[in-house]
């Protein structure tokens, strides 16, 4: 189990480097690039940005009354630096823009322009060259998205001014971001060229993404990385519905900008999701505030532009100082918590910062507040993005290095139970084998390695002996001394025969008062010595007991078996014969006057061959 456990857990870990890796190399290859896509960029191109006087009218031209086609001289032209944003409106929904095209030569010239609010027709004398949307004659039209227009001009379109009739219900109204005028080939470079520089954000932003979600599905109880990467994830396909290129991958312009407004209004929802996630314990009430707020913004801006006239893009500003009061709410509301979480939190709050202060220019420059500024805004969701996806690897990193302390603390504790269990089973297993009292091998262990002993004895030949002794008149001491007097006898025996044996012997209380010994490859003439010897050492023993000394005697059986192997049964048969030879043997010293050994031989027929006594 613990095993399994290690084996995820580094490959976790090496999950998580490889992430951490992969996402490095990446935001830096990606970086460079776009850097480099960007130097390149700047360099001159074979296109011209229009710098000319531009002229407006507010409303819609007459029209000449002989060929129906507008009249752009009855009426009086005003002077504006720029197209964007043009002064003197009041509720008016169309405006005329005049401009006079420079000339440089161009084989395949076309005029590109940035964004136009909102739809727009382009004509040059009576001709009309370029329409995205549909302005009927009445001055009407509906919002189509942002796309950028590229518009192919007229051959002589120098001899001419050109006209735009802009649509706009918007507050804004004109054309905005840069208006240049080249060769078609050297407007797309150029477009392909930004596009191409925020498609690397948006892939470093789907990556952290994708490296997050994974993350957050392996640990089931990631919430922080299953919002950021869902955060990622919706950066990302906003960035992308924003991106230059996504119109040339499918030309449907409001379908984008749907996706774009959508994405941004769930911003601060997935936002506060993270929060949500990172103070887990002590969740800030603001963060659900935010959240909620969040919800219900987008449901009712949705409900409204699905049942009701109500165009999306009017939600925009309101959004746009929601967004500041939401995520500026987040950040103070939160600080606290951010303070408790220690780094990651001093690194959450600055990725929040990042992002709002970006989204921030994006939003200002979007307004014409402030000059144009590239790629503000996705410069903050990127940074946000690594640096929540950081936060995330250094916190997991920290985690793992705990589990990793916690799972070696857990294996060293396991092992020393092991090891305690290990020796409480050793000794469990001694004392099933011993005898409380004296230590010495107990009846049922006996039997258990005298088996081994007479088979091996059997197989081999090897001479066997078996001595049974039993103490005399053992009663009388217990009687006159008490039982404890008589425990001590037993033990005082127990321990003499232990020291008068050869290491490995079997000595076994074999009853109350009654021993055993088997002498292994101790033939006939030996035997007898050694339980002489012993009945002597037990003559020996003296107890105590107050001015009186105990002394004790025991009767010895001792059979004796030469070879072994001619004995034709099992060595269980053998092993019962001897002890019940010695048994009788011993008896008849207990009837013969006791304090004394006597020897027979077994003979492999069984029969007792009584020798000495
Ligand atoms: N103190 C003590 N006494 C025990 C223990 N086990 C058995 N005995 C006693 O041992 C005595 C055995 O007595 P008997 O069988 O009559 O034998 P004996 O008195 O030794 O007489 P002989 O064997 O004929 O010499 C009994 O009194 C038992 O209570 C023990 O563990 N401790």
């Amino acid at each position: 189990m613990l095993l399994r456990a290690n084996t995820q857990l580094e490959l976790y870990r090496f999950a998580n480097k490889v992430a951490a890796f992969v996402l490095i190399v990446f935001a830096y290859s990606c970086l460079t690039a776009s850097v480099g896509l960007a130097e390149e960029t700047s360099l001159p191109q074979e296109r011209q940005i229009i710098t000319s006087e531009w002229s407006y009218h507010w409303g819609d031209l007459p029209k000449d009354n002989l060929n129906n086609q507008w009249d752009y001289n009855n009426v009086q032209w005003k002077q504006t630096s720029t197209p964007g944003n043009i002064p003197g409106r009041t509720d008016e929904k169309i405006v005329w823009l005049k401009v006079d095209l420079p000339q440089k030569g161009w084989r395949d010239p076309y005029l590109f322009i940035t964004s136009a609010d909102l739809t727009i027709q382009a004509f040059q004398n009576d001709q009309k060259i370029y329409q995205f949307g549909n302005i009927d004659d009445q001055g009407n039209s509906k919002f189509e998205g942002w796309p950028w227009h590229i518009i192919r001009l007229p051959d002589n379109y120098q001899n001419h001014s050109l006209y735009l009739r802009i649509y706009s219900d918007y507050p804004y109204i004109g054309l905005s971001g840069e208006i240049s005028i080249g060769d078609r080939f050297d407007l797309l470079n150029e477009v392909y060229h930004r596009g191409i520089a925020g498609l690397s954000f948006t892939l470093i932003v789907l990556l952290a993404g994708v490296i997050s979600a994974i993350m957050g599905v392996i640990k089931k109880d990631r919430g922080a990385a299953i919002c950021t990467g869902l955060l990622s994830f919706n950066l990302a396909l906003m960035m992308f519905a924003e991106n230059e290129l996504s119109q040339v991958v499918w030309f449907e312009p409001l379908f984008w900008r749907y996706v774009a407004a959508f994405c941004y209004f769930l911003v601060p929802g997935f936002l506060a999701g993270i929060v949500l996630a990172w103070c887990k314990d002590k969740t800030p009430k603001v963060a659900f505030g935010v959240l909620i707020t969040t919800a219900l913004f987008f449901i009712t801006v949705a409900t409204l532009s699905t049942f009701t006239d109500f165009n999306f893009i009017n939600a925009y500003p309101y959004f746009d100082l929601l967004f500041i009061i939401l995520v500026l709410a987040l950040v103070l509301g939160c600080l606290k918590q951010f303070k408790e979480l220690g780094l990651p939190g001093i690194l959450m709050s600055f990725g929040i910062m990042t992002l709002f202060i970006s989204l921030l220019l994006d939003m200002l420059s979007a307004h014409d507040l402030i000059d144009w500024i590239g790629h503000a805004g996705q410069w903050g969701l990127v940074s946000f993005t690594l640096t929540s996806l950081a936060i995330y690897l250094v916190q997991d990193w920290k985690q793992q290095i705990a589990l990793t302390k916690l799972t070696e603390h857990l294996e060293a504790e396991v092992e020393v139970r092991t090891r305690e269990l290990q020796s409480n089973k050793k000794q469990l297993e001694q004392l099933a084998r011993e005898d409380f009292l004296t230590s010495l091998l107990n009846r049922r262990a006996f039997s258990e390695s005298a088996l081994i002993e007479v088979s091996n004895a059997i197989r081999f030949n090897h001479p066997l002996s078996l001595l049974l002794f039993d103490i005399d008149h053992f009663k009388e001491i217990n009687d006159q001394y008490g039982h404890s007097v008589g425990d001590k006898v037993l033990k005082a025996i127990a321990t003499t025969s232990k020291e008068s044996c050869r290491e490995g012997e079997l000595v076994c209380r074999f009853g109350g008062e009654e021993f055993v010994i088997l002498l292994h490859a101790t033939d006939s003439d030996y035997a007898p010595i050694l339980a002489e010897r012993l009945r002597e050492k037990i003559n020996k023993i003296a107890i105590q007991v107050d001015e009186t000394t105990v002394s004790i005697t025991a009767s010895f059986g001792l059979i004796c078996m030469n070879t072994p192997h001619q004995f034709e049964g099992s060595a269980e048969q053998l092993l019962e014969k001897l002890l019940a030879a010695a048994d009788k043997v011993m008896y008849e010293v207990k009837v013969s006057g006791r304090d004394a050994v006597k020897v027979c031989d077994l003979s492999p027929d069984i029969e007792l061959h009584a020798r000495v006594s």
